[in-house]
Formats: structure tokens, C-alpha cells, sequence
């Protein structure tokens, strides 16, 4: 039945991501009780993250692969095989056999199986180098970035865990983890705000009935779905403990909040400030890492998200994947600034890419955007 397709599929990739957000959930809270309360740099960190990246990519890996056989299993991920399996790297290797161990511990929590016995290290490189598709136009295959958002990580702010599938070239299931969004709205902006100034350990004790949540939507569904993490002794129960969502109704600009990186290397703040006041926003903009923007649009919390990046950029699908169609299925529309879907057929990149994304609550807004960029391109510097 076509209502049943993917339904397998989604919800082992729900229940994977929930073990991946709680393993990341471990490690943040460890990595900010030892860097007390200094602003960390993603260099500082950077053994953490890498030890995670692969931490989450092996979990999900190899959660995988039980599940669906190996010979089934086809994923394009962001850390490759290389960087763990040279000899210089037996600590970090190390690391990660630990916290794929401890975090599969807790699999049945999420209603999936444990190993029988502890993995070695063998078995975990393995999940590792499974993770070696390149994509493109035909066949299955998984994407998976296992943290997006690494800055936002390290700074105890805003990251997600992404994990969408493609068949032949078309994303037909997201899944969207944001360990840091809980269901209350308001604490988005929270981070955003005061991530600066507040003690960053200070997050781990908010009392937001759920630190985080879980985003999810089938496409040609027309519903996109999110749910919030589970606290402490509970189980994930499946299908329910979810709630339907939809983007904002808001079309009238000046009431509108554009989403959009925090970093200004990553995004030309100046363009989409151009761009934003053009088309009559008045409100600042809530500059969020990772994409949880896109969970921010599916969820009406913002209206429009835009990405611009330096010319000659690739944008990965794994990047946006997950978050296309859940914004998709929650009402929203996302394309290129050129106004074209974007085209997750052609490999790692967003091959064809015209200029930028621009992810809209609806097609008014949308329209709008894509006239701005159309009017102000020539004059622009990008
Ligand atoms: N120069 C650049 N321009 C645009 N995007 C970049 C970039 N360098 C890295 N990125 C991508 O932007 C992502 C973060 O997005 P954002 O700025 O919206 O938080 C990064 O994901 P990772 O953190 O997973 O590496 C990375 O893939
Ligand atoms: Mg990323």
C-alpha cells in the first residue's frame, strides 16, 4: 500500500536518531562541564567533535545495517573512512569504540537491539567505511550528517543530527534531530540571545519539560511531525508522542523573522539584509546554527530561511536533505534563489545550485524573495 511505503524505514530512522541525540546529548554536557564557562572555539574542540562526528556515524551505521542487512544498507555521510584509520589516530579511534559502546547500551530504550557483545574496534570502522556512497541519480541510499552545526555544538547552542533517505535522486523521507529546541518555543531564541553570556552548563539544568525534539516527514505525506526527547527513565513509544506541525500563516513581511547561519562565512549577512529589507522585514533577524533552521520554518517559529554562500561553495546534500522535506511536507516551499527545487540527483553536492536557498512559510513570501534577489543581483557583490 502506497500510505505504508517508507513507514519501515521512517521509523527506524526516527528511533536512530533519538539514539544519536542522546549520545550527543552526553558528550555536550561532559565537553561543557570541562570547559567551564569560556567560549570555545570549534579548533579548541576539535578532538571532541571529530570523536563524535564518527561516535554517531558508526552508531547509526551499524544500527542500520542490523536492521535492514548490510548488503541493503547504502549511506553518503560526512566523515570518511581516512581520517580514523590511520596509526596516529588509535585514541581517537579509541574514543569512538566507547562512546558507540555506551550509547548502543542504551538501544533499547528506543525499542532497537543492542550487539550481543561489546564492538570492537574492527567492527566499528567497518560501520565507518559502509558509509561510502557518493549518491546520485538512481538506487536507495541513506544521508546522513551526524552533526550539523559543530560550532553551534561546541558553544552548547543549536546543531542537529540529519538523517534523510533518497531514492533515485528524490529525498523521500527526513529526519531532523535538534537536541537543543526543545518543544517550547521561546528557548530558541534563547540560545541565540544569550549563548555569549550565559554560563553554557546552564542549559543542561533548564527546566523545558524536554531538552530537545525531533523532527520528521515522509514526502507526498502533506504531514511533517515532531516530537520531543526522551527524559530520563521513559521508552520511546512509536507512532504516537507525536504532534502534527505546520509552517507559520504569517505572509505579511513586516511581521515575518528571517532565519539564517550564524556565521558570516558561511552566509553573506549583507546581502540577505538587503534582500530582507526590500521585501519589508522589520524584525532582526534569529541567527541559528546547523538545521535547525529548517525545524524552525517547519515548526512556524520563523518564516523564511536563506543561505547565500561565497561563490564557488558546494552546498552537500547531506546539509539539507533531511530538512527540505520536512520544511516541504510542513507546508513550506524551498528552492534555489533562481527559484528551482533543489536537485539532490547528482552526487555529494547540490550540483546546479542557482546562488542560494531560500526556504519560505509559503508562496507569498517566497515569490517576493525570489523578485528581491532577481532585482538586486546585478548590483550585488556576490
Ligand atoms: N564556507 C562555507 N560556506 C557555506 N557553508 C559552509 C561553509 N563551510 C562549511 N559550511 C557548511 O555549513 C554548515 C553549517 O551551517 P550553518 O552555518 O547554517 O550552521 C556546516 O555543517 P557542519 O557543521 O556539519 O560542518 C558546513 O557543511
Ligand atoms: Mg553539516
Amino acid at each position: 500500500m502506497e500510505e505504508d511505503k517508507y513507514a519501515k524505514e521512517l521509523e527506524v530512522a526516527v528511533r536512530v536518531v533519538h539514539v544519536a541525540c542522546a549520545l550527543c546529548g552526553r558528550v555536550q554536557e561532559r565537553l561543557l562541564e570541562t570547559s567551564n564557562d569560556h567560549v570555545v572555539s570549534k579548533d579548541d574542540d576539535s578532538p571532541v567533535t571529530v570523536a563524535e562526528d564518527f561516535s554517531v556515524q558508526a552508531t547509526i551505521s551499524w544500527l542500520l545495517s542490523e536492521i535492514f542487512g548490510v548488503q541493503n544498507v547504502s549511506i553518503v555521510a560526512e566523515e570518511d573512512i581516512q581520517t580514523i584509520s590511520k596509526d596516529e589516530s588509535a585514541s581517537l579511534l579509541d574514543n569512538v569504540v566507547n562512546t558507540v559502546n555506551e550509547s548502543l547500551a542504551f538501544a533499547s530504550k528506543y525499542g532497537l537491539q543492542s550487539p550481543e557483545t561489546t564492538l570492537g574496534s574492527t567492527e566499528i570502522l567497518e560501520a565507518i567505511a559502509r558509509c561510502n556512497s557518493t549518491g546520485g541519480p538512481s538506487g536507495r541510499y541513506w544521508v546522513l550528517d551526524p552533526v550539523d552545526g559543530t560550532l553551534g555544538f561546541v558553544r552548547g547552542d543549536q546543531y542537529a543530527v540529519a538523517l534523510a533517505l533518497i531514492e533515485d535522486g528524490k529525498v523521500v523521507l527526513g529526519v531532523l534531530g535538534c537536541p537543543n529546541y526543545p518543544i517550547k518555543t521561546e528557548l530558541l531564541n534563547y540560545h541565540y540571545q544569550h549563548h555569549q553570556t550565559t554560563p553554557q552548563s546552564s542549559l543542561a539544568t533548564l527546566d523545558t519539560g524536554g531538552k530537545g525534539c525531533v523532527l520528521y516527514a515522509k514526502s507526498g505525506s502533506g504531514e511533517a511531525w515532531l516530537q520531543s526527547l526522551i527524559d530520563g527513565e521513559k521508552m520511546l513509544e512509536w507512532p504516537n508522542r507525536a504532534r502534527l506541525i505546520r509552517v507559520s500563516s504569517i505572509d505579511d513581511p513586516t511581521l515575518a523573522t528571517l532565519c539564517e547561519p550564524v556565521e558570516r562565512a558561511n552566509s553573506n549577512h549583507s546581502f540577505t539584509a538587503g534582500l530582507a529589507h526590500s521585501v519589508g522585514l522589520r524584525k532582526q533577524p534569529l541567527r541559528v546554527h546547523s538545521m535547525v533552521k529548517y525545524a524552525a520554518i517547519a515548526r512556524g517559529d520563523a518564516e523564511i530561511f536563506m543561505k547565500f554562500a561565497k561563490c564557488g561553495y558546494k552546498e552537500k546534500i547531506w546539509d539539507h536533505a533531511a530538512g527540505v522535506v520536512i520544511v516541504e511536507e510542513a507546508g513550506g516551499v524551498v528552492t534555489d534563489a533562481g527559484g528551482r527545487p533543489l536537485d539532490f540527483s547528482k552526487g555529494m553536492y547540490l550540483e546546479g545550485l542557482d546562488r542560494g536557498i531560500i526556504a519560505c512559510s509559503g508562496v507569498t513570501l517566497h515569490e517576493k524573495f525570489i523578485g528581491a534577489v532577481y532585482a538586486s543581483w546585478d548590483s550585488s557583490n556576490l
